[in-house]
């Protein structure tokens, strides 16, 4: 017979917290986020932690290498999305690792032959006006001149003039060297009242820029998730099919966690990922697997060697797959489930794997529901999409700012995972939709707001850690009446967008 579980599936907007005692050192500037993200033993220190309990989804409309340095700037880790071809996704690891805070690799430039109307046209492109002249027109070349707007008068000049007439030439340019600190780059910048200082190699090549401007944007970011060589920590899917070349190209091109990125963990295909990427790797390459919604998935995943285990089916904002194929659980309860059998698993083994709650995070307080019942961090595809730096395009609906947002097993996708699954058999339809998002601006603004209501209500429940939020939080339901009492109720709001239940 069937099984059924007693309990009814919840989700998070069903529970709310009880403070508890906060101590005068309770306050927000003592709070810390900090969270592991792979497997360990007891009394060891995981191999990976976050400084926020933050990741960014495997999917194309959030996950790209700009999302990658922006969101390890914050101490989040973004997984690069795996629905694309191998070498295309090795480089956007290999971009957020080769970055360096202050140093840009140039995107404007030209060659000798090029005219005043080539460098008009390429400003109005790029929207940058300091430009390298290299003898191949690429930002890596070897660098024959700058031409910034000081170099020419568009009213008085033809536009047919060649940059050789205007630049100025690489013998009249401050440089450094390859190597130079971030601090030297700006103290000559200051020096020589430069706008723009090249990096060149010992070849003459140019290697990147040093703006002014950027000066103070990389000045205090107190909680940003390096590598041992100060590199940005960046993570990436990977899918249970061709992980014999993916994971290869994508541990080469460093990059520090893995995740099997699917609907559905708790099968053959997982199991045999995580076998092969031990019986090569051992215990070297970290890789999280899921998703699961109770403790048996759980513990098959962590049987099989996962370092984290991804918790989450059909809650995601985009997602229908409960719609479609009938299968889930209510976030939280599936949340709280695993975090369960991960405390047993924990008790019985001595081995700690984290469990990260993924989709349907539509408040921020959500997050700190999910860390207080148990959760090690949360996924969210929707939160990163609406900001600067998700991949997408933005774009003017009605008067307002909106990003493009799809799911993974939307159409708009093109999953080939999902299509083609050999032969004719094909999975004829959809798992997710195409949607707008409002716009919400610079990613490290959002992120600030959200984790200063996470940390506030961390100190209403007297925690200063997560796991102490965990041993402490007092949760409770909240009924359908009492979910109404509480919003703005009642009154008639003067500005609709201050309304209680915004979403963020
Ligand atoms: N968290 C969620 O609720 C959901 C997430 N998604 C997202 O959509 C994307 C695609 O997910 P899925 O369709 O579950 O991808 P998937 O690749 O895990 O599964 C697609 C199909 O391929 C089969 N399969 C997997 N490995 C195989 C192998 N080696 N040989 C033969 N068959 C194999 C699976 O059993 C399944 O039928 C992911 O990004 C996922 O995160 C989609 C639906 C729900
Ligand atoms: O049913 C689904 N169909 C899809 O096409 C799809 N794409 C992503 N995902 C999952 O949703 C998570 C992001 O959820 P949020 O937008 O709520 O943060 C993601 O992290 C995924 O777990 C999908 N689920
Ligand atoms: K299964």
């Amino acid at each position: 017979m069937a099984y059924f579980f007693s309990e009814p599936s919840r989700t998070f907007s069903e529970y709310l917290l009880v403070p508890g005692y906060s101590s005068a050192e309770c306050i927000p500037a003592n709070v810390s986020l900090k969270t592991p993200v792979v497997k360990y033993r007891r009394g060891e220190e995981p191999a990976l932690t976050m400084n926020v309990p933050m990741v960014s989804a495997v999917m194309q409309a959030v996950s790209g290498e700009q999302m990658g340095i922006a969101l390890a700037k914050e101490g989040g880790i973004a997984f690069i999305y795996v629905s694309q071809p191998i070498e295309q996704q090795a480089e956007m690891v290999r971009k957020v690792k080769n970055y360096k805070a202050g140093f840009v690799i140039s995107d404007s430039n030209l060659r000798l032959g090029d005219t005043l109307a080539d460098v008009l046209a390429l400003k109005e492109r790029t929207g940058h006006s300091t430009m390298a002249v290299t003898d191949d027109g690429t930002g890596t070349g070897r660098l024959l001149g700058l031409v910034t707007s000081r170099d020419y008068r568009v009213s008085r000049m033809d536009p047919s003039t060649p940059v050789s007439q205007f630049m100025t030439p690489a013998e009249k340019i401050v440089s450094a060297p390859e190597g130079t600190s971030l601090k030297a780059a700006n103290d000559i910048i200051w020096d020589h009242k430069l706008n723009a200082l090249p990096i060149v190699s010992d070849d003459g090549h140019l290697v990147s820029f040093v703006f002014r401007k950027d000066y103070d944007s990389h000045k205090g970011n107190p909680l940003e998730l390096l590598d041992s060589q100060k590199r940005y920590v960046v993570g990436a899917g990977i899918n249970s099919r061709d992980y014999e070349d993916r994971v290869p190209a994508l541990v080469e091109a460093g990059a520090d966690v893995l995740v099997i990125d699917s609907s559905e963990g708790y099968s053959e295909w997982q199991k045999r990922t995580l076998a092969w990427i031990r019986s090569r790797y051992g215990d070297t390459v970290k890789v999280g697997a899921g998703n699961v919604v109770d403790g048996e998935g759980f513990r098959f995943l962590a049987d099989c060697g996962a370092d984290f285990v991804k918790v989450g089916i059909g809650g995601g904002s985009i997602c229908i797959t409960r719609e479609t194929k009938g299968i889930g659980r209510g976030q939280a309860t599936a949340v709280i489930d695993v975090a369960a059998e991960r405390d047993k698993y924990f008790e019985e083994t001595g081995v700690y794997v984290p469990i990260c709650a993924d989709g349907g995070i539509v408040q921020d307080y959500h997050i700190t529901l999910a860390l207080a019942m148990g959760a090690d961090f949360c996924m969210l595809g929707r939160y990163f999409s609406r900001f600067d730096e998700s991949p997408t395009s933005k774009v003017l609906i009605g008067g307002s700012y909106m990003k493009e947002y799809w799911g993974e097993g939307s159409a708009r996708a093109r999953n080939w995972q999902r299509y083609d699954l050999g032969g004719a058999a094909k999975l004829s339809f959809e798992e997710g939709v195409d949607s707008y998002v409002p716009y919400a601006g610079k990613l490290s603004d959002g992120m600030a707001t959200t984790l200063a209501k996470v940390r506030s209500t961390m100190c209403n429940c007297g925690a200063l850690t997560i796991p102490e939020l965990r041993e402490k939080a007092k949760l409770t339901l909240v009924s359908s009446v009492s979910i109404v009492e509480g919003g703005a109720h009642d009154v008639l709001l003067k500005d609709t967008t201050a309304g209680g239940n915004q979403r963020s």
